[in-house]
């Protein structure tokens, strides 16, 4: 590996993850990004009204997510963030229902407690719930409902209107994407396994402290550039040929640069042009990705002249907004502003709606959510809808996923949308970055896994129904 020099093209959290990994070996890393900044989507966008950087959306990672954790551990980015092991849910009047897992009791009976303090479900309700849940976990329900999405299964295990709404539509829509009336069983009996079922920790969630740009940009790419990593921002890269078993790297710019290894991190809808014909054909996935169904994800950021609530974020149900994160008191021009940031995954029905007519509303409805009165002064608002945020997780999507390894030797695709099982995530970027990294590290005849192993699966949900017996990707 000594000398042989290695291009990876999108500096977001799978290009920092193929980084990371083959930083632990002897090559010449290169790392282009078409961007001034790396963290790709996770990024953040500097303000002339704001002193410091704002995240384009609020990004949070669940304890599940392993290997973007581990990432964060290796690269020592862990003071970057606060992990919750409360969540707070708001109903329609305005009460808080605190949910966090028994201090001692084992998954999956963990959070049995909690449900039961969501009283905003009807007794029957839950029931119902629990009885669905308990048909989804067994690993025979993979195969046993594939194809099915996940509305038509809800109404077949006689969920109600308000329990879809309330219960299952909170939970999928923010980690798949997209609409239950999209999205698959398999993706959704996903998130719930793995966040909730199989071990105590797995729910909690991790919050960035600092905006992502200073995580990713500024103290990730330290780390790597003190391990050797070399990073091109700016530096869009146009096409890759292969000649004389080289990569021949174009960059926007018309330079050229040849390389022993290649790794496009990039989305799906930028993938298929990075390639020279012959390249492409090698890769007949690529094909298809005009069939993959992205997803928009908006963000409102507010800034009002006094808090609004002492809790550090919320899920709203029955309305608009849902999630809301507090970032408490801020330089906003000459006065102290209050910061507030609400995220709606699957925004289509947003588009065309005026930011600022958005924005009333929402503050609207978290002035209702939180019983804040006299209401506080709107003293800035920003919209921001991201189109093409994540993918859809439907159906079809597992079948139009590549692996990242490819037939020839040295090259390889990473990126959030690859075959790694997991969502649109950057749980999901990060695996299919380091998936990448060993299909690059099987050519020098090394074959360890990079990566970091599931959360182990408690002996209770062992024995309730075999999980952790499921196939594993890596
Ligand atoms: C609004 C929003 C909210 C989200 N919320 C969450 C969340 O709370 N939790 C979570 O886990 N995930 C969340 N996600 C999803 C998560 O951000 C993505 O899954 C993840 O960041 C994808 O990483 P990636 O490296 O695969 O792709 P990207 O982040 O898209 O990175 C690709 C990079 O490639 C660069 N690039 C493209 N073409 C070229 C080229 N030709 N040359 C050089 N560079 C190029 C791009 O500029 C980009 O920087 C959210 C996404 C969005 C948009």
């Amino acid at each position: 590996m000594r000398g042989q020099r290695v291009a990876i093209v999108g500096g977001g959290l799978a290009g920092i993850a193929v980084a990371e990994a083959l930083s632990r070996f002897p090559f010449e890393i290169h790392l282009f990004e078409a961007k001034r900044s790396l963290g790709g989507r996770a990024g953040a966008y500097q303000d002339p009204d704001h002193p410091s950087l704002i995240d384009r959306c609020q990004h949070v990672a669940m304890g599940c997510c392993t290997n973007f954790l581990g990432l964060c551990q290796r690269l020592e980015l862990e003071e970057c963030f606060r992990r919750d092991t409360r969540l707070h849910f708001i109903d329609g009047d305005g009460k808080a229902h605190p949910f966090e897992a028994s201090s001692w009791l084992p998954a999956p009976i963990h959070l049995a407690g909690a449900f039961r303090r969501q009283t905003y479900l009807s007794k029957p309700d839950q029931k119902r719930i629990a009885a669905a849940l308990w048909e989804m976990a067994p690993p025979s329900a993979v195969e046993k409902y594939a194809g099915r999405k996940m509305h038509d299964w809800l109404i077949e295990q006689l969920q109600s209107e308000a329990s879809i709404r309330r219960f299952w539509e909170i939970v999928l829509v923010s980690a798949l994407g997209a609409p239950l009336t999209e999205v698959s069983f398999v993706a959704a009996r996903k998130v719930f396994v793995d966040g909730f079922l199989r071990h105590r920790r797995a729910y909690q969630i991790y919050v960035p402290r600092i905006p992502l740009q200073d995580i990713f940009d500024v103290q990730a790419a330290q780390r790597l550039g003190e391990r050797g990593v070399r990073f091109h921002r700016q530096s869009p890269v146009r096409q890759v040929a292969y000649f004389n078993s080289r990569f021949n790297v174009r960059f926007g710019q018309g330079s050229e640069a040849t390389f022993e290894n290649f790794i496009a991190a990039v989305p799906w809808h930028q993938s298929p042009k990075l390639f020279s014909p012959i390249l492409k054909n090698l890769m007949p996935k690529l094909d298809n990705v005009d069939e993959i169904d992205s997803s928009p994800i908006s963000s409102v950021h507010l800034w009002l002249d006094r808090p609004l609530t002492k809790l550090p974020h919320a899920v709203l149900l029955d309305r608009t907004s849902q999630w809301v994160f507090n970032h408490g008191a801020r330089q906003f021009k000459q006065t102290t502003g209050h910061y507030y940031q609400v995220v709606i995954s699957a925004s289509h029905d947003l588009a065309g709606v005026k930011h600022e007519e958005l924005s009333r509303h929402i503050l609207g409805e978290l002035v209702g959510a939180f019983g804040s009165q006299p209401a506080p002064y709107l003293l800035d608002y920003q919209v921001v809808t991201e189109k093409q945020a994540v993918f859809a997780a439907t159906p079809s999507m597992e079948g139009l996923r590549p692996t990242q390894g490819t037939i020839l030797p040295g090259l390889a695709l990473a990126g959030d949308w690859t075959k790694t099982g997991w969502p649109s995530t950057m749980e999901g970027a990060v695996r299919s970055g380091y998936l990448a990294a060993e299909a690059i590290l099987r050519k020098y005849d090394y074959h360890e896994p990079v990566g970091d192993a599931d959360l182990p699966v408690s002996l209770l949900s062992r024995m309730l129904w075999g999980l952790g017996k499921e196939e594993r990707l890596r």
